[in-house]
């Protein structure tokens, strides 16, 4: 496959939680790039910063130090240069947490229509765009069902459709396999590659799910907050 645009440049990221004797350094000068088409893994044990670095690049958490580069523009050298992080996420990010992260409250097709409302689509088009993509999951007959009533598997597809729905770059998934059998592990993705390569976008995931490591490009290994050639 052609690889793209770079989307993704972390340089000499670092961070650390607390002051004094209470310091963690959870990442240590991190380099990192992704290219658009890219399907990348980060693996490391427990406490090596894997969550950090994903939210760094999120936007969600601050960096101690470095640069982030999103997609070209530089959002990050030394202190946030962009004012409005919610409406860069909105733009550029899309983050697929474990199923369980559904608003529970809302349908499916509420689920995925409400960060294109967020964003400004209209409630006609973001509707469209909801169910144009549940169907292309192959949950579009489950459109109208609370979470608490869709399988694991159906109920993470809606995930997937929500953090896609904006057609973002960049795509942040955190051990999205985890509660899957290996078949649907697989299936789910082989479709986020498709999906990825479809609208020229990247994808980040932290995983320990050995059943999928053979379904990406590259795997990155952290440890002790560095990136480590292992
Ligand atoms: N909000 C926080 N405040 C203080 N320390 C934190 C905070 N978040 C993470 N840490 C510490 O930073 C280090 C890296 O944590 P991080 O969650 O990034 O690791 P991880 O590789 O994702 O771990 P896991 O696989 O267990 O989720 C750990 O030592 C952790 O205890």
């Amino acid at each position: 496959m052609a690889i793209g645009d770079l989307l993704v440049e972390v340089s000499g990221v670092a961070k650390h939680y607390g002051e004094g004797e209470a310091r963690v350094d959870a990442l240590r000068a991190v380099d990192v790039q992704i290219r658009a088409g890219e399907v990348v893994a980060m693996l490391g044990p427990s406490g090596s910063g894997k969550t950090t670095l994903l939210n760094i690049i999120g936007c969600i958490v601050d960096p101690s130090a470095g640069r982030l580069v999103l997609d070209g523009e530089t959002v990050f050298d030394g202190r946030w240069l962009r004012g409005n992080l919610r409406r860069l996420r909105l733009d550029k990010i899309g983050f697929i947490f474990q199923a369980h992260n559904l608003l529970p409250f809302l349908t499916a097709e509420e689920n995925v229509s409400l960060v294109l409302d967020l964003a400004g689509w209209t409630p006609t088009a973001s509707k469209a765009r909801a169910r144009e993509l549940l169907d292309y999951l192959e949950v579009g007959h489950r459109a109208r069902v609370k979470p608490a009533h869709l399988s694991g598997g159906e109920a993470q597809r809606v995930a997937i459709a929500r953090a896609l729905a904006n057609r973002p770059r960049i795509i942040l998934a955190d051990e999205p396999t985890a509660a899957l059998d290996s078949v649907r592990a697989q299936l789910v993705m082989d479709l986020l590659r498709k999906l990825a390569v479809e609208q020229e976008a990247c994808i980040l995931t932290v995983t320990h799910d050995e059943k999928i490591f053979d379904r990406f490009d590259r795997l990155i290994h952290l440890r002790d907050g560095r990136l480590s050639t292992e």
